[in-house]
Parts: structure tokens; C-alpha cells; sequence
């Protein structure tokens, strides 16, 4: 193992370990869909998940929050004032907060939307390639995605990445067979998991949270913890998948996978490389 993969593995083991540590309270406004899952990755990966969305509970419970995970899965006009006011006290406390933008191109209303969410410079933007695609574009297009899931390759959304990066101000991360992660200068490309993860609803949306999760036990190197959530959530995958016979038994033996990780299985598996 080359000495950057041992300082990758080594790095995801401490954050891992700090989160195992500290156990994080994570907020997240998150979709319907992956409420169940999103809160069991958090759980088995050592934070503690808190899915409250009432607007009227912001102001006292929003600074309790270690970090906060916004998702627009199943998003309606009534939700998006609650994510709004929640970006907005997290900022104030410099908490830090996560985008989840599912399916950003679906409608002109969920891309307006996202695009309000990132006048809120949310920390961390982890999005599909078609998702991170869109939302550097100016407008809308109609055939950028195909709903929740990707109609591009990771590998053609680096460009859109650091261009969203830029213009945000927020760590930009791209799932896929690649993961991507950008601060708009530095691009790092995660290559852990396997593609039956796609397989699972909602395993993007838990790895934005356990992106929040790494992010909130270090606030300071966004970009890493980024990438240390990637591959520490695409490791557990691929042991997962070790056991599973699809997407079902996958699903539980990925939480499994990551509720017992440990540092020999990272220093094994762990495979981060520079980009640019
Ligand atoms: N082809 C692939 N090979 C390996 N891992 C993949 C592949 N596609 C997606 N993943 C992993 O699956 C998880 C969800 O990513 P993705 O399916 O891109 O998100 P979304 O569900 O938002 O579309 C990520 O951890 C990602 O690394
Ligand atoms: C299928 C679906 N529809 C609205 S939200 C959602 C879940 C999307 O989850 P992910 O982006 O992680 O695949
Ligand atoms: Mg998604």
C-alpha cells in the first residue's frame, strides 16, 4: 500500500473512531424514503440520528445538533421554509450542515429550491453525477436525470463539481463508481463500494448523512471528512456485499458491515486517490 492510501486509511479510522466516540447528534430533514435507513447507517456508524422537521421545534432543537442533514427527496412547499430556517440557525451557531439535492432537475420548483438551499452555503453538497450536473447548470433540463438516480457517470460530473464548488463555497462530493469529493481547487476520487449499493433506495441519501456525521467531528477539514464518510460507508458495502445475495440482504449486512468495522478492515480496503 502506497504511504497516501495508509494516511487516507488512517485518517477515515480516526474520524470513524472520534464519531464512535463523541456520538454526534445529527438532525436531518430528510425524504420519507430514507428515513429508516438514513437513521440506521447514523446509528451503526456510532452518531446519534434525530429526523425533526416542525419548524415550530427549530429554535430549540437545531442548536443542540452537532450537524444537520438536508434532503429534498419528497420535498413540498410545506417542508422547505423548516430546512431553510434550519440551514439558517446553523450558520448562525457555525454548525455545520449538509445538501442532499435528490433528483435537483425533476421540477422547476425543487430546482429553485435547491438553488435558495445553496444561497444558504450549506458545508458539504453530496448529490449523484445527473443531480451535481443540473445544479451547476443555470436552468432545469429536463432530461438531466431520470428522477432520484443517475443518468451520468461520477467521472462526467468533475467538471460541475468544482464549478459548483466555486461558486457556492461548499465542499462538492459525487457519488458513483468513483466517488468525487471537491473544494473547487483539491479533486480526491474514493473508489470503495460496490455497484449493488445502487441497488438499495436511499444509499445516497444515508452516506450524505454520514457525510454530516464526519463533518461534525471535523468541522475544520470538510474536504477529508467528505471523503473519509465516502469510503468508510463504500468499505462497509463491499464487506456487506461479502455476505449478501442482493440488494435486500445487502441492505443489512452493509449496516452490520459498518456497525463492526475496524482498522485492519479500512487499512485493506480503504482506495482514496488524488485527482488533481
Ligand atoms: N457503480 C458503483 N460502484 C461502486 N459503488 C457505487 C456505484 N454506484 C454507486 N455507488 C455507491 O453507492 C452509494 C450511493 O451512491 P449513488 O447511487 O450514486 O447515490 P444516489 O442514491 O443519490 O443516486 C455511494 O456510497 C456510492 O459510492
Ligand atoms: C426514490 C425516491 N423518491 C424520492 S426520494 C427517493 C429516495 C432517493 O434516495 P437516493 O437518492 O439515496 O437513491
Ligand atoms: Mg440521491
Amino acid at each position: 500500500m502506497d504511504s497516501n492510501q495508509t494516511q487516507w486509511a488512517s485518517k477515515a479510522w480516526h474520524l470513524l473512531s472520534l464519531l464512535r466516540a463523541q456520538s454526534p447528534l445529527i438532525q436531518c430533514i430528510t425524504n420519507f424514503v430514507s428515513m429508516d435507513i438514513v437513521a440506521n447507517t447514523l446509528l451503526s456508524a456510532g452518531a446519534s440520528p434525530a429526523m425533526i422537521h416542525a419548524v415550530q421545534e427549530l429554535p430549540d432543537f437545531t442548536p443542540r445538533a452537532a450537524a444537520l442533514c438536508v434532503n429534498v427527496g419528497t420535498l413540498t412547499p410545506s417542508w422547505l421554509p423548516a430546512m431553510k430556517a434550519a440551514a439558517q440557525i446553523c450558520n448562525t451557531l457555525r454548525t455545520p450542515w449538509v445538501l442532499d439535492p435528490v433528483a435537483a432537475s425533476a421540477s422547476s420548483f425543487r430546482f429553485e429550491a435547491c438553488q435558495e438551499l445553496l444561497r444558504l452555503r450549506p458545508t458539504v453538497v453530496r448529490g449523484n453525477a445527473s443531480e451535481i450536473i443540473a445544479l451547476a447548470s443555470a436552468e432545469p433540463h429536463a432530461n438531466a436525470s431520470k428522477g432520484a438516480d443517475s443518468v451520468h457517470d461520477s467521472m462526467d460530473a468533475v467538471e460541475a463539481a468544482k464549478l459548483l464548488a466555486q461558486t457556492s463555497g461548499a465542499v462538492v462530493a459525487v457519488s458513483g463508481a468513483t466517488d468525487i469529493v471537491t473544494d473547487g481547487n483539491r479533486v480526491v476520487g474514493a473508489l470503495n463500494g460496490v455497484a449493488m449499493m445502487q441497488k438499495i433506495t436511499a444509499t445516497g441519501c444515508s452516506v450524505t448523512a454520514l457525510i454530516a456525521a464526519f463533518v461534525a467531528v471535523d468541522k475544520s477539514h470538510a474536504l477529508d471528512a467528505t471523503v473519509s464518510a465516502l469510503a468508510v460507508f463504500g468499505v462497509a458495502g463491499e464487506l456487506g456485499m461479502k455476505m449478501a445475495k442482493g440488494p435486500a440482504s445487502l441492505r443489512m449486512h452493509l449496516i452490520d458491515a459498518l456497525y463492526g468495522l475496524d482498522e485492519a478492515a479500512l487499512n485493506s480496503h480503504v482506495n482514496i486517490t488524488s485527482l488533481c
